[in-house]
């Protein structure tokens, strides 16, 4: 009996990556592949270009040479399919300092396309710890909180099977970062994938596979 053959390939694939900045040349020839359920930790010393990496994957940045593939196609190519399928929480959260964290995220939402309801958000809030700020001005939250209030975000993002995130932990306090380890290797157990840089360890179910940029250094 014949069985068919099936055809595998990663989920996202970076292939011969370099990446400029201004007259820089940071890393060539950087490439890796993620499967649905892995986990990706972005490693190497400040400056050497993780940040720039991230960037690159997500499309807010083109790369000077090489490939981004997303479901064995081009991501420059199908920048819409892929797009919906990704969250990116970059280093800083970006928020409205006039408004709440409740109208941030409802407003972050929005701007990514998600159609969430107010109960929803109000949910994801408080399961990120901040049911007592729901109604603060942003502008009175700690740095953790601000933090905090990017990263409810996941909790409305199942749906979105790729989570590239930079820094996540920054400004976390010890059980924070305990939850949102275990909330990105639940994301894992679930076929969803996560890529991320972080300076600090965190404990996830299974250690993350390790991408060194220092190792494509120029
Ligand atoms: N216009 C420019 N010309 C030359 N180099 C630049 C220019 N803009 C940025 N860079 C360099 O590009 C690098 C960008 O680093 P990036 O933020 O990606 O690093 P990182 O690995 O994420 O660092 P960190 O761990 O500090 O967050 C830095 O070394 C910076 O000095």
């Amino acid at each position: 009996m014949q069985h068919a053959v099936v055809q595998s390939f990663p989920m996202l694939e970076a292939r011969d990556l370099a990446c400029l900045k201004g007259d820089r040349l940071l890393f060539h020839g950087l490439a890796f592949r993620l499967q649905a359920g892995g986990l990706l930790r972005v490693a190497g010393p400040n400056g050497v270009g993780k940040t720039s990496l991230l960037r690159l994957v997500t499309g807010l940045a083109l790369p000077e040479a090489g490939e981004l593939r997303w479901r064995d196609r081009s991501t420059r190519r199908e920048r819409e399919a892929f797009h919906a399928e990704l969250l990116y929480l970059g280093h800083a959260p970006a928020l409205n300092d006039l408004l709440s964290p409740l109208e941030n995220l409802r407003f972050a939402c929005a701007a990514a396309g998600d159609e969430v309801d107010e109960e929803a958000c109000i949910r994801a809030l408080e399961r990120i710890g901040l049911a007592r700020q729901l109604d603060l001005p942003a502008r009175v939250l700690s740095q953790g909180q601000r933090r905090r209030v990017g990263l409810a975000r996941l909790f409305l993002s199942a749906a979105r099977p790729l989570w590239v995130l930079d820094e996540p932990f920054t400004a976390l306090d010890v059980h924070a970062v305990a939850d949102l380890a275990a909330t990105l290797s639940a994301h894992c157990a679930g076929g969803g994938m996560v890529m991320l840089t972080t300076h600090q360890d965190a404990p996830f179910a299974t250690p993350p596979a390790v991408l060194d940029v220092g190792a494509f250094a120029c």
